[in-house]
């Protein structure tokens, strides 16, 4: 066995895992980056960006398909499957080329390849042959797809993201488990390229939705254009040659039909990969997920008689929110902690938000109306204030007006506190409302801001007016657009 001694050792060299190193290298030369898997990120291999290429594809297909509706003629549309995985494979190949590099920069001494674990909470064993002894360590393991056991049946027919990128062909039909984030996105795009499609929940769950009154809006917009059911009944699924079998009791008519596909893909939430980590050596407090107890200003873990450990957390494996964003912060701060230890600072994390790239895009900014609910104690203390995008001037103009956004505020202060945004573009509004709630303005005072005519934000104006007016700090909405052209 071979021993080496470092000052930090971070394991997994993801997003999380490279911001630690960075971070950590400004206290010390001796950072070790241990990485078990394939270098590149989740992010740019299998993640963010191919899921992106791949629905920049799909809206290309949508956007041809639907030119008629401007009067414009295209003739039939037909989709290049081998051409469409090739171009993602290469951008993807492109953006974990651009990691790579950033990786070899770091220097060959500074890495080390093979899975880790805990031999003890200051040392660790690295793949057959070495043993890592260091002073502080950093856990950036990241996440991975998980499934209910019965999706076995479906044998090798059962995928998860990473498979579908590798594809060099588009299939004739998937099942997808799962219309939460990732379900949505990769079943509508692959809807939109051509593929039969059955999307399946359990609960009602959709997206990252938990107002009522968007998700179901949601709902009812996927479904015109493609079969998901939030809360199916499923009632077998089985292998037969190539094939998987799903018999289901259909939404709305409850009529039982079984139909085959090429594949299952499973998109039914990620596990945080703490389980092979051997962490009940590294002596810290864990909770009923298997998760050590951090502090998420730190990203210090407990230990498990409740002192502070030397081992910090980042990323997916924390599962706080598991967003590139939030991993790429998380490992600065645990990195910069893991080199100033046992001397810490709380860092500065921003206010949650999430987008979907679905069409029309989801967001979510800040705290949930339930949450908030909870927060404030139901006195009655939050404002709801919302706008449809179906007569929004701009919206109206691209043939893009689906869409409902609910923005909630504080009675008394007019704080604004979240919003659930499901609509064309919402990734830039939602950046707006982020932006602003780390600023903690009135809603009146996001009011005064400049809004362009004719732009998107003039529909979230209709929704701040809303939400000012339900406070009782400005007037209701009697007529829209008056004063400013039809762009509300
Ligand atoms: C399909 C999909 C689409 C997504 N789209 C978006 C998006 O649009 N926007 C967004 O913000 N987020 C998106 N995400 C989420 C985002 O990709 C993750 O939050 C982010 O990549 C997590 O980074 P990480 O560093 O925590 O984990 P990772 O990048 O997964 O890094 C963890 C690393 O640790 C290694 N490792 C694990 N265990 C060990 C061990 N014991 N020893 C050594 N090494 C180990 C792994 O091999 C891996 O390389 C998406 C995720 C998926 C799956
Ligand atoms: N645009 C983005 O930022 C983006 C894109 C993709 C992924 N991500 C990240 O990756 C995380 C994981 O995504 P995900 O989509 O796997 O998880 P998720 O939690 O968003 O969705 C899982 C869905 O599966 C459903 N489900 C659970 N068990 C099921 C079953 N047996 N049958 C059918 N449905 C079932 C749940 O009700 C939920 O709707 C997300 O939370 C997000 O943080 C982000």
């Amino acid at each position: 066995m071979q021993e080496r001694e470092v000052d930090i050792a971070i394991i997994g060299a993801g997003s999380a895992g490279l911001s630690a190193w960075h971070a950590a290298r400004k206290h010390s030369d001796r950072v070790l980056l241990i990485e078990g898997g394939a270098y590149g990120t989740t992010c740019a291999r299998v993640g963010c960006m191919p899921s992106k290429l791949l629905i920049a594809a799909a809206d290309s297909a949508h956007h041809a398909r639907d030119a008629g509706g401007f009067g414009v003629r295209t003739g039939p549309v037909e989709v290049d499957g081998r051409a469409v995985m090739e171009r993602v494979q290469r951008e993807r190949d492109g953006f974990v080329g651009r990691v790579m590099k950033t990786v070899e920069r770091l220097g060959e001494d500074n890495r080390l390849e093979g899975h880790a674990r805990f031999e003890d909470p200051h040392t660790l064993v690295v793949g057959d042959y070495t043993r890592v002894t260091a002073r502080t360590i950093v856990i950036a393991t990241g996440s991975r797809g998980t499934w209910p056991g019965f999706f076995e049946a479906a044998g090798d027919r059962l995928v998860v993201n990473d498979a579908v990128f590798e594809w060099d062909d588009l299939p004739e039909s998937v099942a997808v488990f799962g219309p939460g984030v990732i379900g949505l996105e990769l079943g509508q795009a692959l809807h939109r390229l051509g593929v039969r499609l059955r999307v399946f929940g359990v609960g009602g769950a959709l997206g990252p939705f938990q107002d009522e009154a968007v998700r179901d809006y949601a709902d009812r917009t996927f479904n015109e254009e493609f079969y998901v059911d939030p809360d199916a009944k499923v009632e077998s699924i089985e292998r037969d040659g190539d094939a998987v079998v799903i018999t289901f009791l259909e939404r709305d008519t409850g009529r039982r039909l079984t139909e085959r596909f090429d594949y299952l893909l499973a998109a039914t939430g990620r596990h945080p990969n703490v389980d092979r980590l051997d962490l009940e050596r590294a002596g810290l407090a864990i909770d009923d997920k298997g998760v050590p107890h951090y502090n998420r200003f730190t990203l210090q873990c407990r230990n498990a008689d409740d002192s502070p450990s030397h081992i910090f957390i980042a990323g997916d494996a924390n599962q706080e929110l598991p967003l590139l964003h939030v991993a790429n912060t998380e490992g600065r701060i645990a990195g910069d902690n893991a080199g100033r230890f046992p001397e810490l600072r709380a860092g500065t994390r921003n206010v949650p938000l999430a987008v979907v790239f679905t069409d029309p895009q989801m967001a979510t900014i800040g705290a949930s109306r339930a949450e908030l609910e909870k927060q404030y104690g139901g006195c009655d203390c939050i404002a709801t204030g919302e706008a449809s995008f179906e007569d929004q001037g701009r919206a109206v103009v691209m043939r893009q007006n689906r869409g409902l956004m609910r923005l909630y505020a504080e009675h008394g202060s007019g704080q604004f506190l979240g919003a659930e945004l499901f609509g064309p573009r919402v990734e830039h509004m939602a950046h707006l409302l982020a932006w602003m709630l780390e600023e903690k303005p009135s809603v009146s005072r996001i009011l005064e801001m400049p809004f362009y005519h004719p732009v998107l934000e003039e529909g979230l104006r209709s929704a701040l007016r809303d939400l000012n007016a339900n406070l009782q700090q400005g007037p209701a909405i009697t007529e829209r657009c008056m004063e400013c052209g039809p762009g509300d």
